[in-house]
């Protein structure tokens, strides 16, 4: 479940204030966010993430408000229920697919077998790639890898800045799918942006900014 109320946001080098609807989203409830380019689009998912403070108003998520958390409390809640795909990928360089993978549960101190984690990887048609170093990972790949990173601990609310901007429409159609699926999986939210006008008929929930 996540809620927003009044949320408006200010970067330090701008007048300019971006104010923002309000969202309430019950369990397993997804939400598509559209809008043109500037809007905001990605300040408003930073803010859901934890990533940014809010000028004002306040974001709960399973019933845990996050502006009443310190630093380092809203670190681990962000570890621990939150997914973040995000257009530019986090995985760690020197490792390879599956170190990846078993380096983020260990972040967030959850566990999943090999098989799990395999499935996971087969379904992202990745699973080949396992023992690949991520330089040696095509585009698409990386993106791929991207989601599996942000679902493989079951968060409860998983946010996805155009996770379909670099794939072709039957990797687009996997990787909603996964992502929707990992989402009623886990009861959580899924929050995504977008402008791939193919993701669209999947969601019955859109904002429009
Ligand atoms: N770090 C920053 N410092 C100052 N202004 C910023 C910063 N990041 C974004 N902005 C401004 O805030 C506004 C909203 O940006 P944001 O990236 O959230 O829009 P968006 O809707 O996601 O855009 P796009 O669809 O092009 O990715 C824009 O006017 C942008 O120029």
């Amino acid at each position: 479940m996540i809620k927003t109320e009044n949320i408006s946001y200010q970067y330090n080098t701008t007048e300019n204030i971006l104010e923002f609807p309000d969202i309430a989203l019950k369990n397993q409830e997804s939400l598509l966010i559209l809008g043109k380019s500037g809007i905001g689009k990605t300040t408003l998912l930073h803010l859901m993430a934890g990533l940014l403070k809010p000028k004002t108003g306040k974001i709960t998520i399973d019933d845990v408000c996050l502006q009443t958390l310190n630093r380092k409390q809203l670190d681990l809640f962000i570890g621990k229920n939150i997914g973040l795909v995000f257009q530019k990928n986090y995985a760690v360089k020197s490792l390879n697919v599956i170190e990846n993978i078993k380096t983020r549960l260990l972040f967030c101190n959850k566990k999943a077998n090999d098989s799990t984690i395999s499935n996971l990887l087969q379904q992202l048609d990745i699973e080949h790639c396992k023992f690949k170093k991520i330089n040696e990972l095509s585009e698409g790949q990386l993106q791929r890898l991207g989601i599996a990173l942000s679902v493989i601990h079951e968060p409860k609310l998983i946010l996805a800045d155009e996770p379909t901007a670099s794939l072709d429409d039957e990797n687009s159609k996997t990787v909603m799918e996964l992502l929707l699926n990992q989402a009623s999986k886990s009861n959580a939210n899924l929050i995504v942006i977008t402008h791939d006008q193919r993701v669209k008929p999947l969601f019955q929930n859109i904002l429009e900014l």
